[in-house]
């Protein structure tokens, strides 16, 4: 069946045999509009698809193509995000790659990329134009000696905007994990090409499973980054004589680099891990002190939904979905602020910092629609929920207000 889809454009393709049906997504990283309607153009536009069942071969095998297709000669074709239902009707993961020129150069090149990845390549999706002016989509296995066979032939016909955006079914399984068995198996099936992955899993498997709050305060600041969360979250610490802790905890926090750098998949259940290890050290701290954290897994799940749910805010999964619920595996704290400031208050306390700024945070600024996204997502989050606190004023009046509601919410510390 097709999925509840996506917004944006979308095409669907039926043929002998099952439907398929294929979204296109926006390319978000570039910033660029969403184009509203889009028909692949015969002759010039091609697929290429990985199972988009959360696997590591296939998240790795994903992030190769993404990778290769931002090299030459590709600089000339427009690449989109592709998600669509193969011919097994399995939810398939790619990209459309649309040659502006036309020619056989980019169909020689895709099929020389696909031959140089090893064993089992994806099948090329090549678009035709019928005898009647349809379009088809014909999916050809590379055989070899430079040879191919047709797998499957479809007719790609327009299809309804769907309700929901396609990736959000999958969401809890790629990106947002709810368990620390989720992250943890993800992250094992790294450690023959991480090493770095075995010593996380050490750690967190050195940590007391379940970890129990003790009597004092627990509380989390929030928000995007140079909303003043380290000013913040050092005031508070001061303030409270509290026990501040941030999430990546710094044991892990060397790792980031090489994690940063991996699919979706690997990274969120790297972050996702973190958040465990950092659960522990609460657990202990909140025996003897009023806690504060710098992050935690509202961050986690937020980035996560706003990366892998492309266009605009609408498309984020709907308010109460359970992506937005917190782990029941996960020490939950008392109290979550969220701190907010306007866009252009934001960039001008970055430019002050003068730091170097992170892949994702360059795209922040970029790209407004994301950092929106990861907004909304924080303030659609429950169980606890994130309450929001107006950090455009000094620092001196965002302390005030932010141990007044620490007071009201936690009682005498
Ligand atoms: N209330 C405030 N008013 C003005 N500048 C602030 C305020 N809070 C923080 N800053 C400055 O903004 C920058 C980002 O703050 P920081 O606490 O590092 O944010 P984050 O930890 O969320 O990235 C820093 O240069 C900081 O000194
Ligand atoms: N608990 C956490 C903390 C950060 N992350 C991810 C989310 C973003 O991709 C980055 C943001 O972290 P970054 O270090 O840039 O943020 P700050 O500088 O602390 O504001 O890390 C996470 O997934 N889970």
């Amino acid at each position: 069946a097709p999925p509840a889809g996506a917004s944006g454009q979308c095409f669907a393709a039926e043929g002998p045999g099952p439907d398929l049906v294929c979204f296109t997504l926006s390319a978000s990283s570039s910033g660029r509009p969403e184009p509203r309607c889009f028909v692949p153009a015969p002759g010039r536009c091609y697929s290429l698809c990985v199972p988009a069942a959360p696997s590591v071969p296939a998240a790795r095998l994903h992030r190769r193509l993404q990778q290769r297709l931002r090299q030459e000669p590709f600089g000339r074709c427009q690449v989109l995000g592709l998600l669509c239902y193969g011919a097994q009707a399995a939810l398939e993961k790619g990209f459309l790659i649309q040659d502006p020129q036309g020619g056989p150069e980019t169909e020689r090149a895709l099929e020389e990329l696909l031959r140089g990845l090893g064993e089992l390549p994806p099948p090329l999706g090549v678009y035709e134009a019928g005898e009647r002016g349809e379009l088809w989509q014909c999916l050809w296995a590379l055989r070899g000696a430079g040879g191919r066979e047709l797998l499957h032939r479809a007719r790609v016909v327009a299809a309804e905007e769907p309700p929901l955006h396609p990736a959000v079914p999958g969401l809890r399984h790629a990106a947002v994990f709810h368990s620390l068995e989720a992250a943890r198996s993800v992250v094992e099936q790294c450690t023959s090409f991480i090493p770095e992955a075995t010593a996380v899993l050490d750690l967190v498997d050195k940590c007391p499973k379940h970890s129990k709050k003790g009597e004092f305060p627990v509380i989390v600041i929030e928000g995007l980054d140079a909303t003043g969360k380290t000013t913040v979250t050092q005031s508070i610490k001061n303030s409270l004589n509290a026990l501040l802790l941030r999430s990546p905890p710094a044991c892990v926090s060397q790792w980031r680099k090489t994690f940063d750098v991996e699919p979706t998949l690997i990274r969120r259940a790297f972050y996702a891990l973190g958040n465990y290890i950092v659960a522990s050290e609460i657990a202990k701290a909140s025996t003897e002190s009023p806690v504060v954290v710098d992050r935690y897994w509202h961050s986690t799940a937020a980035y996560a939904i706003a990366t892998e749910i492309s266009g605009k805010v609408q498309n984020l999964p709907p308010t109460h979905h359970e992506v937005y619920q917190w782990p029941e595996d996960l020490l939950k704290p008392d109290l979550v602020l969220l701190l907010t400031v306007s866009p252009e208050e934001r960039i001008r306390r970055l430019q002050g910092r003068g730091l170097e700024k992170t892949e994702e945070e360059t795209e922040l600024e970029a790209n407004s629609l994301f950092r929106q996204k990861v907004e909304e997502s924080y303030k659609r989050m429950e169980n606890p929920g994130c309450q929001e606190v107006d950090a455009s004023p000094s620092r001196e009046e965002v302390l005030r207000t932010v141990l007044y509601l620490i007071k009201k919410h936690c009682g005498s510390l």
